[in-house]
């Protein structure tokens, strides 16, 4: 079922220039960045209590979130809510006609198994379902 709000994801066209931002301006505590190969996308994680703001950027221009910064320059990506069960709630979901993005779930950052619904299916809303590994803290 749902537990938590895990991030809200922001494409951003630089990530070392948002990364500053969010660190210096806003005084965020910064977890570090991981770049998803899977995904071809960085991502950097700014930890707030209950929830995080996860910065995601293609430093390589390739994938979904190249195409994203190309048509949109930037904004809010997505959100992704956390999980305890994502098969049980991508079996629901289903269920009640939304369409994901791949058959199953797949890496995403800190070793959890994500999974995404398509913004049709939700309202314009990208929403990712994460379930966090087994040495998630
Ligand atoms: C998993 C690692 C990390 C983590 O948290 O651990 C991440 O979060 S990685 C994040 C990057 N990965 C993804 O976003 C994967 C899921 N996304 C996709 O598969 C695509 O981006 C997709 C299918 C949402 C859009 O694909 P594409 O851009 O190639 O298609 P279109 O440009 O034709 O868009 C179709 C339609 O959707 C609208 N759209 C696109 N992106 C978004 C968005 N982020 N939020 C809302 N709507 C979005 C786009 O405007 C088009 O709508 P239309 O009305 O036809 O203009
Ligand atoms: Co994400």
């Amino acid at each position: 079922m749902i537990t938590a709000l895990d991030h809200i994801a922001i494409a951003v066209p630089d990530l070392d220039e948002a990364i500053k931002r969010f660190l210096e301006d806003f005084g965020l505590t910064y977890k570090g960045q991981e770049y998803v190969e899977s995904q071809k996308t960085a991502t950097a994680f700014f930890p707030l209590p209950e929830t995080q703001i996860e910065l995601v950027a293609s430093p390589d221009g390739e994938g979904p979130i190249a195409k994203y910064i190309e048509k949109k320059g930037g904004g809010i990506h997505h959100l992704c809510f956390r999980t305890d069960d994502i098969h049980a709630d991508v079996a629901m979901l289903k269920e009640k006609g939304y369409q994901f993005l791949s058959d199953a779930p797949g890496p995403g950052a800190h070793g959890c198994q994500v999974i995404f619904i398509h913004p049709k299916s939700c309202g314009g809303v990208l929403i990712e379902l994460s379930q966090p590994g087994d040495d998630h803290h």
